[in-house]
């Protein structure tokens, strides 16, 4: 049975203007599924949606088998992590503290996390290779830090679906790398299935060219042009229909590891 299945989604904030419509997808265990598109395409906002934020026109999201909205939002932070695009730092909090944060749907009514809560926190932040940085204060944080210790609370809360929207966005290429990683690790490794929405076409090949179960949705006109392997779906008529680009498909020399080498635009 698939993690998360999304069947005939619609959505308008106004009740005019349809964002998308007639929008299908599964997604299985161990397996990531990417939404790519233009600016405005809606990607966001079919994220919400997926987490419940959003109120879906038309359609139904069944997570393992079971409608959405029949989930407490205990139960619903049980199966599903957010991670978002970005995040505002007001209190001084630990870095452990606000991993552990990801424990709270855990916890009894209104007790403090136990030490067993915080010894999976802390594992998270190995996980993303933040050991030692327990006790730094969050506000202090660089971008690329600050984004990591968002990703170990999601761990933390140790649900089999990950949502992530632009997880990558503002960071170097380093940490960039570090982020691609860890989401190999837990998708390939630990079986975690993930929603990610991005901008930067390359991740999809980078995870495919990892061996990661990756899937492409291929958002245009408010609707999925193209669902498929990222081989199948980035190649470079697609890429021209949706972002008027002209690419090339490159690979290293045994055929391995492929990637979009963008040419110009199409004027
Ligand atoms: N709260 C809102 N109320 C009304 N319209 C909205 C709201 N949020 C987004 N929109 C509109 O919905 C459309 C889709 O926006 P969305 O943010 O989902 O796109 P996106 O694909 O995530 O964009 P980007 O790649 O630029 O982040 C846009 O036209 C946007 O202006």
């Amino acid at each position: 049975m698939a993690l998360i299945e999304i069947k005939d989604a619609a959505f308008s904030y106004d009740g005019k203007r349809t964002i998308f419509e007639h929008i299908n997808f599964r997604v299985e265990e161990g397996e990531i599924f990417c939404i790519i598109g233009p600016n405005g395409c809606g990607k966001s906002t079919l994220i919400d949606c997926v987490l419940g934020l959003n109120k879906l026109k038309n359609g139904q999201i069944l997570i393992g088998g079971r409608p959405m909205e029949s989930f407490k939002p205990r139960e619903l932070a049980e199966h599903v992590a957010y991670v978002p695009q970005g995040h505002k730092t007001t209190f001084a909090y630990t870095v452990l503290d606000v991993v552990t944060m990801g424990r709270t749907y855990a916890a009894r009514m209104f007790a403090p996390p136990g030490e067993k809560e915080r010894e999976i926190a802390r594992d998270a932040l190995k996980q993303v290779g933040l050991e030692g940085f327990e006790e730094r204060e969050y506000t202090k944080l660089s971008g690329g830090e600050l984004q990591l210790v968002i990703i170990a609370r999601a761990i933390a809360q140790q649900s089999r679906l990950l949502i992530m929207d632009e997880p990558t966005a503002h960071l170097d290429f380093t940490h960039e790398l570090t982020v691609m990683e860890i989401i190999a690790r837990l998708v390939r490794d630990k079986k975690i299935s993930i929603i990610m929405a991005t901008h930067f076409l390359n991740q999809a090949y980078y995870l495919e060219n990892a061996g990661v179960n990756t899937k492409v949705a291929l958002v245009n006109d408010g609707n999925f042009a193209q669902v498929g392997t990222p081989s199948q779906v980035l190649n470079t008529e697609n890429l021209e229909r949706t972002f008027n680009i002209i690419t090339e498909i490159v690979s290293n020399g045994s055929g391995e590891r492929k990637y979009i080498l963008p040419l110009r635009n199409k004027r």
